[in-house]
């Protein structure tokens, strides 16, 4: 793969371009908006396409755009194969086939990364590191395609997943669409809240709130084309909520805590650290001051200590001059880390006995999102 078109230089768009870039793939871009383009250039994330050949034209529009941006490159003859990054599949395959591509060389795609900003302003080179990204080739895509498109998510650094397009379209209802949804919901309900309700939010409502923030326009239209299956799960999430507020009026909360411990295990399910298995960490926690170089100090005190630090999250109240870090690391090494922290004058809470699997501090490693 030597040349690649990015049809669509916003986020998702960019950032691919600019992980092509950085392993000296010559790209070219187009963009429907000459202003993206010429920030996505100002970047560093490839050239003007001014009708070049190319081996792979990658197709990064609003999920309804795919199939007519796939027609008119074809009609064109841009590109040996083509693949697009929609967050939802069923629908642009069908508009390609309705508009009359040649699907043999189209490799419907989507990287299961991103970001709640769009443009090429947010594009990052490393957006896709250990990210899934999925691949539906259909019963005629050709082997060529399909070894393009491979190549492309291997140098974005990502990991394939082959997976059918209704299939993917059911997994992302449940692992993407619907909870972007809830977690609109749960931001919209901030809207009633006064400033001192909202100066006593933690980490938690940042946390489940923070896919809100994404582009209201593009959301609807993915979901827009997952409505069914992203139904199916809202509705399921819904009767939760409901017999939850029923528990709590009533004051018997057994469906409460029946929901909460399914929400524990549910959350113990998600894979962790570079898609790999959710791992038991133990986890030391650090009450941190605010101030520069904290953060620089605690990570080198753990490295004399010889401690490899699995995952780290920051827990910070607005307002208030200290944090607390919260570090995963193995759990034979929790004792030593905690003494060494102590020894260099950090507060370290206790750190129960066989701490890998306690209440209070068990650990899950998880990817550190895109911030
Ligand atoms: N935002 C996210 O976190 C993720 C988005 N995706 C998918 O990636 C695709 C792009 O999303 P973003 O990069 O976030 O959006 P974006 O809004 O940042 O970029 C989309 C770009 O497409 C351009 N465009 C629109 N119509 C066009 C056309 N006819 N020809 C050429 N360019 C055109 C727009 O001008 C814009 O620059 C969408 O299909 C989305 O579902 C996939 C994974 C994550
Ligand atoms: O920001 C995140 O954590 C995301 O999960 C973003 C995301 C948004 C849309 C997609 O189709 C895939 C990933």
């Amino acid at each position: 793969m030597e040349k690649v078109l990015v049809a669509g230089t916003g986020l998702i768009g960019t950032s691919a371009a600019l992980a092509l870039r950085e392993k000296d793939v010559a790209v070219y871009l187009s963009d429907i908006d000459a202003d993206a383009v010429r920030l996505a250039r100002e970047l560093g994330a490839g050239q003007e396409w001014t009708g070049q050949d190319v081996d792979l034209a990658v197709i990064a529009v609003p999920p309804h755009l795919v199939g007519e941006v796939l027609a008119d490159l074809q009609k064109h003859r841009a590109a040996r194969a083509y693949t697009d990054v929609a967050s939802v599949k069923v629908d642009p395959i069908a508009d390609a086939q309705r508009l009359g591509c040649d699907m043999t060389c189209y490799v419907p795609g989507h990287p299961l990364a991103g970001r709640e900003r769009s443009g090429p302003a947010a594009a990052r080179a490393d957006l896709f590191l250990g990210r899934p990204w999925a691949l539906c080739p259909g019963p005629d895509t050709n082997v060529g395609a399909v070894r393009l498109a491979r190549e492309l998510v291997s140098t974005c650094g990502a990991n394939a997943v082959t997976v059918g397009a209704r299939e993917h379209d059911s997994a992302v209802a449940l692992v993407s669409h619907a909870p972007h949804v809830v977690s609109s919901a749960v931001a919209a309900s901030l809207m009633g809240g006064d400033d001192v309700a909202l100066g006593l939010a933690g980490q938690g409502l940042r946390d489940t709130t923070r896919i809100a923030a994404g582009d209201p326009l593009l959301w609807q239209r993915i979901l827009a084309g997952n409505a069914l299956p992203v139904a199916e799960v809202l509705e399921r999430i819904a009767a939760d909520l409901a017999a939850s507020a029923s528990a709590l009026r009533s004051g018997d909360l057994d469906d409460v805590t029946d929901l909460l411990r399914r929400g524990a295990d549910g959350h113990d399910r998600i894979p962790g650290k570079h898609g790999g298995p959710v791992h038991d960490y133990g986890v030391v926690q650090v009450v941190l001051q605010d101030r520069p170089g904290e953060l620089a100090r605690l990570f080198n005190a753990a490295g004399l200590a010889n401690v490899n630090i699995e995952d780290v999250r920051l827990e910070h109240s607005t307002g208030l001059p200290v944090g607390v870090a919260e570090m995963s690391v193995r759990p034979q090494d929790t004792d030593r880390l905690a003494d060494a922290l102590r020894f260099h004058g950090w507060h370290v809470p206790p750190v129960p006995s066989g701490n890998a699997v306690g209440p209070a501090v068990r650990g899950r490693a998880t990817s550190p999102q895109p911030s």
